[in-house]
């Protein structure tokens, strides 16, 4: 027999999301993209005010506890930073929450739990894709409460005296922290799927502490109607 190696599946849905997002963040005076042919990528700087910052560090220094991953990996080195999930529902949380969907022009119920995270000297997160691989045993209950991952929002809360870049890679690109600075990428490729070009890390922190938060959109509602 032929071993034949399994091609990714692509995806109307998936495709058509990433064209209308790239259309609307295009469209935005405040937005601009990376010269990256590999992926898409978008920056809005000043997304979030100081305070608004301030607001998110002060919620994630309450909650933080040790990162957690979707695979088993044994790999204790892996992502070691610390984390938490943002509550919706807050009232500092809800307004930036529903400010990144309407960025994005996605449906705030596609959109999974904020995620706080905090890395000090030392602590990173290894390099990785965002989207869910579909081999993995987890993929059931992730196409159960809302499929695959789209699009990533990610906002720097502080600036990093030194090291905790975002870096890309395989596509080319390292953004260092910058306070307020919002991040938007597609995971996808324009035939909706899986772009392994998004391969990412947050890479270690080598002086003071880095702050962001984390918004993974979904193709479909990650709500519970
Ligand atoms: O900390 C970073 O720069 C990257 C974080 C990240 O990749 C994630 O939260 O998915
Ligand atoms: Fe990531």
């Amino acid at each position: 027999m032929f071993a034949r190696k399994q091609k990714p599946a692509t995806s109307p849905l998936r495709a058509e999301i990433g064209r209308q997002v790239a259309a609307r963040l295009d469209a935005d005076p405040r937005v601009e993209r990376a010269g990256l042919e590999a992926i898409q990528l978008y920056f809005h700087l000043d997304f979030l005010t100081g305070d608004q910052c301030d607001a998110l560090i002060a919620l994630i220094d309450a909650n933080r506890r040790p990162s957690t991953l979707l695979s088993d990996r044994a790999d204790t080195g892996f992502r070691t930073s610390e984390s938490c999930d943002m509550d919706r529902w807050s009232p500092d949380v809800r307004p930036i929450d529903e400010a990144i969907a309407d960025l994005l022009g996605l449906p705030h119920e596609n959109g999974e739990t904020m995620q706080g995270q905090r890395y000090a000297v030392g602590q990173q997160f290894r390099a990785h894709h965002d989207y869910f691989h579909e081999s993995e045993s987890y993929w059931a209950q992730m196409q159960a409460s809302g499929g695959q991952r789209t699009w990533t929002a990610m906002i720097f809360l502080n600036d990093v005296e030194e090291g905790g870049a975002t870096w890309f890679p395989q596509a080319g690109a390292r953004v260092a922290p910058r306070r307020g600075m919002l991040l938007a990428w597609n995971n996808m490729k324009p035939d909706g799927s899986p772009n392994e070009l998004t391969l990412h890390e947050g890479m270690p922190v080598a002086e003071g502490v880095k702050y962001i938060v984390t918004k993974w959109f979904r193709e479909g509602s990650w709500l519970k109607r």
